[in-house]
């Protein structure tokens, strides 16, 4: 694992919440992207060598939707780099964790993405993340 590369708030309203963070961080998001696959939309800030990514629900059935129906907003998962996600997938399931997908698909940001289950990650939700080069 190479550093925290984000850490993922889900929120109700990405405007709204976009507004917030902004005026938080001093600097306005560099980035806005739908990942349809996710049923989310999200937005980047940085925040000196990591991220923060806002994240809205685009339908009931997101993991976001189901999120906040069962907790409400805030931090919904950190995201480790890391240098090869296949390598590291293989290395965490054979540590006994359970992982979500297997194979690595592709996530907001031009990054490769997979996810380890909270219930094996003391109820965080992890997520690996390579970039796409
Ligand atoms: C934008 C793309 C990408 C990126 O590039 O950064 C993203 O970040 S996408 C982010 C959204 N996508 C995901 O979260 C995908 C991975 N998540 C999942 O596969 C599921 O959400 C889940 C974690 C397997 C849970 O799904 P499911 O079992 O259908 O939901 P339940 O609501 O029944 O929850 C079961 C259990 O797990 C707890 N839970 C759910 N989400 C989280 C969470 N984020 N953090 C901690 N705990 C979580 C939930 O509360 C339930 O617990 P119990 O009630 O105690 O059983
Ligand atoms: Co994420």
């Amino acid at each position: 694992m190479k550093k925290i590369e984000h850490i993922g708030i889900a929120v109700n309203d990405l405007e709204t919440s976009n507004l917030i963070f902004e005026k938080l961080l001093g600097a306005a998001p560099y980035k806005f992207e739908e990942v349809e696959s996710e049923g989310v939309t999200t937005s980047f800030f940085n925040v000196g060598p990591n991220k923060i990514e806002l994240l809205a629900a685009t339908n009931t059935d997101s993991p976001i939707a189901k999120f906040i129906a069962k907790k409400g907003e805030g931090i919904h998962h950190i995201a480790f780099d890391v240098e090869d996600i296949v390598l590291e997938i293989a290395r965490l399931k054979e540590e006994g964790f359970v992982v979500l997908n297997e194979v690595p698909k592709k996530g907001a940001d031009n990054k490769l993405v997979a996810f380890l289950h909270p219930k094996s990650t003391n109820g965080v939700l992890i997520e690996l993340c390579q970039e796409i080069r």
